[in-house]
């Protein structure tokens, strides 16, 4: 039976997801189809705070303490298309990390159900 954080190990534990979210939320910053949503933004907060989560959710021993996903993306007005390219940007911060395409495909796996408390129109 595979360990419980085997996901969090194939990230490289904690220090491998801060290194992702690091390279990841610049991408953010930077991607012209979604910068805008971003203006107001703390790009250290957001680095912090995915790492947690993605710790958390890949079975690390961490624990998110950042807002509920509904409640912080509720008034930023986003699609499926910036939905989409987020996810663009992740897999090519996880292309940089080079991360195996099978790792990638899970954690993609545990964010896409998400898309159903953060895309509002
Ligand atoms: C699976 C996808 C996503 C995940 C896991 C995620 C996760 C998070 C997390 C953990 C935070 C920090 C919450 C806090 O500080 O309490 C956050 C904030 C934020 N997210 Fe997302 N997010 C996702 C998708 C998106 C998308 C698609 C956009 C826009 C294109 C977006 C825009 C933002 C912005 C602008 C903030 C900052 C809000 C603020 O500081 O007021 N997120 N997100």
């Amino acid at each position: 039976q595979a360990p419980r954080d085997e996901l969090y190990q194939a990230l490289g534990g904690k220090a491998g997801i801060t290194r992702l979210n690091a390279d990841f939320v610049p991408r953010l910053f930077n991607d012209a189809r979604i910068k805008h949503i971003f203006k107001d933004a703390n790009p250290n907060n957001l680095v912090e705070q995915l790492t947690d989560q993605i710790c958390a959710a890949s079975g690390g021993p961490c624990k998110y303490e950042g807002g509920a996903m509904k409640a912080v993306h509720a008034d930023l007005g986003i699609t499926h298309a910036h939905f989409n390219a987020l996810v663009e940007d992740l897999q090519a911060a996880m292309d940089a990390a080079g991360i195996p395409f099978a790792t990638q495909n899970r954690l993609l796996a545990l964010l896409a159900p998400m898309h159903r408390d953060i895309v509002t129109r």
